[in-house]
């Protein structure tokens, strides 16, 4: 379990962290989403005790990781891929933290196999692709076996076989029980993996929310379109739906579902000739919530 209350980090000129107050719940897949300097990397850091808050708390399993008495049996993070030794072998890497944490010598070998390195363990750490150093970065997260994930943009550097290896990864370690936070700037990396999503913009939290909930709250009606219209009207805003003339043609439903509005024509007789879920993508909810929070944004050409 991470908790945060009322987390805040002030730096000069910025408030990266803005009184965040969140849970992250073992069992799940926690997307951690934000624009790029949302304050997602400093909430990590401020996690792990990297940083000092301002003010706030920011704990794990119930205390702040500098209290934990094994901290990497309790907690696993990834946060920056390229903090690693270049003269290391692969290996070497994570026999060296294994050592001064109490972790013996076959743990490190089945990690080099869980994430994919054990055909380049004896490879100097300096010659590895992004990719190959955020699989060791996984690795090392995974030494202790812990019950806390914290990954930072896991996929990046990762090809699609990667990605897809860390979408399985991420959501077996949850089915485990363990709590795993996985931050991104793209809903398009997290909505897969992911069933939690802690939506921040500028260090302030925007949204808590599941991905079902944002696809429905983002849902843009049901199309229909039938022969009959004005009786199909009076029979859905019987069953307590909204129903509008859509601009498209045809008409547009809020407040049922596809089964529920073919189920009610079915049973007045009322011919329909297209029933459409229109759910706006994760993609546009997640853009449309964080509109505001955007620091850096391309122009547009
Ligand atoms: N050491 C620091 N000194 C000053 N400002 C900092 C420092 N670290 C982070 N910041 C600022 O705090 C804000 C949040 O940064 P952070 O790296 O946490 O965002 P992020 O959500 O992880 O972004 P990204 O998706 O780009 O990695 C940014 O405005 C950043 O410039």
């Amino acid at each position: 379990m991470i908790e945060t209350t009322r987390l805040t980090k002030r730096y000069a000129t910025t408030t990266a962290v803005d009184e965040l107050t969140v849970q992250v719940r073992p069992g799940h897949v926690t997307g951690f989403l934000g624009p790029n300097g949302a304050g997602k990397s400093t909430t990590m850091r401020l996690l792990l005790c990297l940083a000092a808050s301002t003010s706030g708390e920011a704990l794990v399993n119930g205390r702040r990781y500098d209290q934990l008495s094994h901290p990497m049996h309790e907690v696993g993070a990834l946060l920056d891929a390229n903090a690693v030794h270049p003269g290391r072998t692969a290996f070497d890497h994570l026999l060296c933290l294994a050592s001064t944490n109490g972790i013996g010598k076959s743990r490190v070998v089945s990690i080099m196999e869980q994430v994919g390195l054990a055909g380049v363990a004896r490879r100097r750490v300096g010659d590895f692709s992004l990719g190959m150093r955020q699989r060791l970065g996984i690795g090392a997260a995974l030494l202790g076996d812990p019950g806390v994930l914290m990954l930072d943009e896991p996929v990046n550097g990762l090809d699609l076989d990667g990605v897809r290896w860390i979408r399985r990864l991420t959501r077996s370690l949850a089915d485990e029980g363990r709590t795993v936070l996985v931050s991104s700037h793209l809903m398009s990396e997290v909505e897969q993996t992911a069933d939690r999503l802690l939506i921040i913009g500028r260090g302030r939290l925007i949204s808590d929310t599941t991905v079902d909930e944002l696809t429905r709250r983002f849902s843009q009606g049901v199309l229909v379109r039938s022969p009959r219209a004005a009786d199909l009207i009076a029979v859905l805003t019987g069953a307590g739906a909204d129903v509008e003339q859509d601009p498209a043609g045809g008409l547009c439903v809020r407040g049922l579902e596809v089964a529920t509005i073919g189920d009610l024509a079915a049973e007045h007789g009322i011919a329909l000739y297209e029933v459409t879920s229109r759910s706006a993508s994760l993609e546009e909810a997640y853009m449309a919530l964080t509109a505001d929070s955007v620091d850096y944004q391309a122009g547009e050409k």
